[in-house]
């Protein structure tokens, strides 16, 4: 029988899932709003704002910390996978307690969810997320280092072609992960850049840095991770801990079982903690092989937007930002740029499914309706 452990009294993680929200309403539009989609539910969704294709609604967690120390009893989730997460009994709160495989590091993440009316109007606010990094870049350092998902992403990149503001000859572009499949290959994250944006912008080839062809994958992982390392710190700085190359933006998308790049739910690279490239076989997406950034990587960023548009997104969304599940159960909960900005980049459909007006009860637990 499986025991509903109620952990309901103490705020126990409160990693995105349980961690206090509030909702900031953003500034009404200058033009009249267009009507919202009636349909939606989002009891905090306001008639300002939605019209010119802002954000209108802001949601800004807490830090994301273990409030009262660690529960002594975790689990009985329900978790991506549509299976229960598996009962975990520690010590308890302040007593040494065996970490477990993935340390939500204590830190804060500046985060907040970024609410479209339409695919469109998010794709605009991609666009404008880009710009603003690149200038603030090119301002700072003189150079702007972008880094691209593969999956829908790379579609939505097409206005950046247009966009005011972005020196190409000072941006360098990377991919998060990519399979390890000839650059003319479908399936190559590195050949839907090209034809979506690179192929029309007038960036010096040598700043793609696409993975190298035709090599076993550990090789390709391995070539990739020397090229970043011979990059300047000035063009690419590195973390004072661990020396984690931090990238200035970095666009991710989200996977059904709640993956990021190419780390997949309990699998062993999504836990690595050295390392920046990893390669990695029988990926649960195909193809099954991959290259793929580590989590340390992708927390030392300056920005991470994880955009997630279309009902197809709902659930996923719904369960990274609303269900506790164990640590690592939901790879996308592990992204939490230390001192750096994490936007969730959503649209009506995607965010359908979740219910902010209890995002302020930072007891309520389990989220899940489990
Ligand atoms: O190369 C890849 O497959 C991606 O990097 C992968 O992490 C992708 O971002 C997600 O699977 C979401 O893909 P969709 O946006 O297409 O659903």
């Amino acid at each position: 029988m499986l025991v509903h452990t109620r952990l309901g009294q103490q705020p126990c993680l409160s990693g995105r899932s349980n961690t206090a929200y509030r909702v900031i309403r953003c500034q009404a539009a200058p033009t009249a709003p267009s009507p919202i989609p009636e349909k939606s539910s989002l009891e905090s969704r306001t008639k300002e704002g939605a019209d010119n294709g802002k954000a209108f609604i802001h949601l800004i967690p807490n830090n994301g910390r273990w409030e009262n120390g660690i529960p002594p009893v975790m689990g009985a989730h329900l978790m991506a996978s549509g299976t229960i997460s598996p009962i975990s009994v520690s010590k308890g709160a302040g007593v040494d307690v065996t970490p477990h495989q993935f340390q939500y590091h204590d830190t804060e993440t500046e985060a907040s969810v970024m609410l479209y009316v339409t695919p469109e109007k998010a794709q605009a606010g991609l666009v404008k997320l880009v710009v603003e990094a690149a200038e603030a870049a090119v301002k700072a350092k003189g150079a702007f280092t972008l880094v691209l998902s593969g999956g829908s992403l790379p579609a939505l990149l097409g206005p950046l072609a247009t966009a005011k503001g972005i020196d190409w000859s000072k941006t360098h572009i990377f991919f998060v992960d990519e399979r390890n499949v000839p650059h003319s290959s479908p399936d190559s994250t590195y050949k839907a850049a090209q034809e979506a944006l690179l192929s029309k912008v007038p960036i010096p080839p040598a700043q793609v840095y696409a993975i190298a062809e035709g090599l076993p994958v550990e090789q390709a992982a391995v070539q990739y991770e020397g090229r970043l390392v011979s990059i300047p710190a000035a063009a690419l700085p590195r973390t004072a801990e661990g020396g984690f190359p931090v990238f200035d933006l970095i666009l991710l998308g989200v996977g059904p079982d709640g993956h990021v790049a190419s780390l997949f739910p309990n699998r062993p690279e999504t836990s690595a903690s050295k390392g920046w490239i990893l390669p990695v076989k029988n990926s649960p997406k195909p193809p099954p092989e991959r290259i793929t950034m580590t989590m340390p990587v992708i927390n030392a960023a300056k920005e991470v937007a994880i955009v997630a548009l279309g009902a197809g997104k709902c659930e996923i969304v719904q369960r990274v930002l609303e269900v506790q599940a164990l640590p690592g159960a939901l790879p996308a909960q592990l992204v939490r740029p230390r001192g750096g900005k994490l936007k969730w980049l959503l649209d009506v459909a995607s965010a359908e499914g979740l219910d902010t007006a209890h995002w302020n009860e930072g007891k309520r637990f389990p989220r899940s309706a489990f």
